[in-house]
């Protein structure tokens, strides 16, 4: 195992992710940032220095789980303060897992402003992936808002609410093309995007392949809002990766990814070598608003530039449910996956809801609106300064009433703004059950893909309409093969359970990946097993009570 180095600086930057110039949060002056590329066993050490002048910054290793490091997992607020503008602070963890992972900010909505790039962990030297493939390409798919960020969270915070809309571009690897297409002649009403004057930054994608190989290609999606599908014309996919962990190959048409999921599809270059093939990326679940953003499959020696001969593949209808669900339902552990325990500790049923609150609209897990403290978790509660996250005014609640009308909008949609810790036993098997209802509009339920840090987790299973624990719902879990994951979603009007142990001690955040939606409060925090945590880092602490703990020489 290596130690490998990177030094960074963040900053706002001139960028044209989409061909209209904005201000973007760059790495080193790039976006999107850097790749990181590692061995399993290798040790990372990010040196980040703060160049945005004028606001903090934090950057979460999505997937990588931190194991005996919660102080590296980058959530301002949680894991450690905002790095001030102008200083440094070193990232240091293990990438325990090969995989295909990705990095990004996680403080306000910075994700948002651009803020990511890939990370990318081979097998350990010596090993072998449980798949065979010849070259490998890699898709960092995301949206793209023209509005500030800052714009943004005042929109999504201002009384009466302001919604920010769907984005106006999607983006791959960082390139999209606003109001033209690659392919015009075959989307109606579309202006060819003019292919000598397109700016480098907005370039269109290609994936140089030879015929006849396999391919790995990873894929992951960091979007604010939109869940995304891709489809290759002509050709099919076999999922074997999701989320860091391998999957039972199967064969698929598209995939769908939700914002924080990562997969990797072999792809085999059988078809027809004389032309090139478009890649669509298409919106999911909400109405598209947004153009597919398009990338060319370009068969070698074919040039980059030949258009292909076939339109591009349309992505499914974004409310076709019944082929996510199909999809979803498919992933299965790749057999040697460890299976979970067969019992759970505890279970935690957490029910998503859309509410007001003071006349704005936020999201409430148990009704209640997830607000970060000043004193981030983790340094607050290893110094014990911090019971009342815990505890005040009541402890997070375990449930809710099964009474609750999930068809209908919140009978009383007023709710509450809560820390929403739940301490978690050290050990402990817990389930959670993420139970969807409708929002405040009639007949308006949406997906949420949930996100936890520092645990992967067996998804055990989905139900339509509300949880109730009883043998029909017991009968729709897999204890047999459930996959792995870090994320997972919640379909319209339905539930999903998990089930993790709580072997790392740390603090957790547990979230909705939607940006703004974690914005609006939908999100919880596991502090788990605080009291095992080892010395947290005196730079990640430098700020709120624990700052003054720390310079009065452990007292207030
Ligand atoms: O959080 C959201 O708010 C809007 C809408 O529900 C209220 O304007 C929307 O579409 C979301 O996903």
């Amino acid at each position: 195992a290596k130690a490998r180095h990177f030094k960074w600086e963040i900053s706002n930057i001139f960028w044209s992710p989409d061909c209209e110039e904005k201000v973007v949060i760059g790495i080193n002056g790039q976006f999107p940032g850097p790749t990181i590329r590692a061995r399993a066993g290798d040790t990372i050490h990010v040196e980040l220095k703060n160049a945005l002048h004028t606001e903090g910054v934090v950057i979460h290793w999505h997937g990588i789980r931190q194991i005996g490091t919660p102080w590296a997992d980058g959530t301002a607020a949680i894991s450690q303060c905002a790095i001030n503008p102008e200083e440094t602070f070193t990232y240091r963890f293990v990438v325990d897992k090969p995989g295909t992972y990705f990095y990004h900010g996680h403080y306000g909505m910075q994700r948002a402003a651009g803020l990511y790039g890939s990370l990318i962990v081979d097998v350990a030297e010596g090993e072998e992936e449980p798949f065979k493939y010849d070259g490998e390409l890699n898709l960092l798919l995301s949206d793209w808002y023209h509005e500030s960020i800052h714009t943004q969270m005042v929109m999504l915070s201002s009384k009466p609410f302001r919604w920010i809309g769907e984005p106006q571009s999607l983006l791959i690897n960082g390139r999209g093309q606003f109001n033209c297409s690659l392919s015009a002649a075959h989307t109606p009403g579309a202006t060819q995007c003019p292919a000598a004057a397109v700016n480098r930054q907005c370039a269109p994608v290609v994936l140089p392949v030879q015929p006849n190989k396999t391919y790995r290609l990873r894929l992951a999606s960091t979007t604010s809002l939109a869940s995304l599908n891709l489809a290759i014309g002509n050709h099919k996919l076999t999922v074997v990766e999701a989320d860091g962990n391998y999957v039972d190959p199967f064969a698929v048409d598209d995939i769908d990814l939700y914002s924080g999921d990562s997969y990797s599809v072999l792809l085999t270059t059988d078809q027809d070598p004389s032309s090139n093939y478009w890649v669509t990326v298409g919106v999911r679940g909400r109405l598209p608003k947004t153009p597919p953003a398009l990338a060319v499959l370009n068969y070698r020696p074919n040039a980059a530039s030949k258009l292909p001969s076939l339109a591009p593949p349309v992505t499914p209808a974004w409310d076709d449910y019944a082929h996510s669900k199909a999809f979803t339902y498919r992933i299965r552990a790749r057999a040697g996956t460890p299976p979970p325990p067969a019992t759970a500790d505890r279970r935690i049923e957490l029910l998503n809801t859309q509410n007001k609150m003071d006349g704005g609209i936020k999201w409430s897990i148990n009704n209640a609106s997830m607000v970060l403290p000043a004193t981030p978790y983790l340094g607050s509660l290893k110094l014990g300064l911090n019971k009342s996250g815990l505890a005040a005014p009541a402890p997070a609640p375990d449930t809710f009433s099964h009474g609750y009308d999930l068809r209908s909008p919140p009978a009383n949609p007023n709710t509450t703004a809560g820390p929403n810790v739940y301490a978690l036993a050290h050990g402990a098997t817990v389930d959670v059950v993420l139970q969807n209802a409708n929002a405040l509009a009639a007949n308006v339920s949406e997906v949420h893909p949930w996100h936890l840090h520092g645990h992967d987790f067996w998804v055990l299973g989905y139900g339509e309409g509300g949880y109730r624990g009883d043998a029909a719902d017991e009968a729709r879990l897999n204890l047999r093969d459930p996959p792995l994951r870090n994320t997972v979603v919640i379909f319209p009007y339905g539930w999903t359970k998990i089930r993790f142990v709580a072997d790392n001690p740390g603090v957790w955040a547990f979230h909705c990946h939607i940006e703004p939606h974690l914005h609006m409060g939908m999100g919880v925090v596991f502090a788990e097993a605080v009291d095992r945590v080892g010395e947290v880092p005196k730079e990640g602490m430098m700020c709120g009570a624990t700052a003054s703990a720390l310079i009065n020489g452990g007292h207030l």
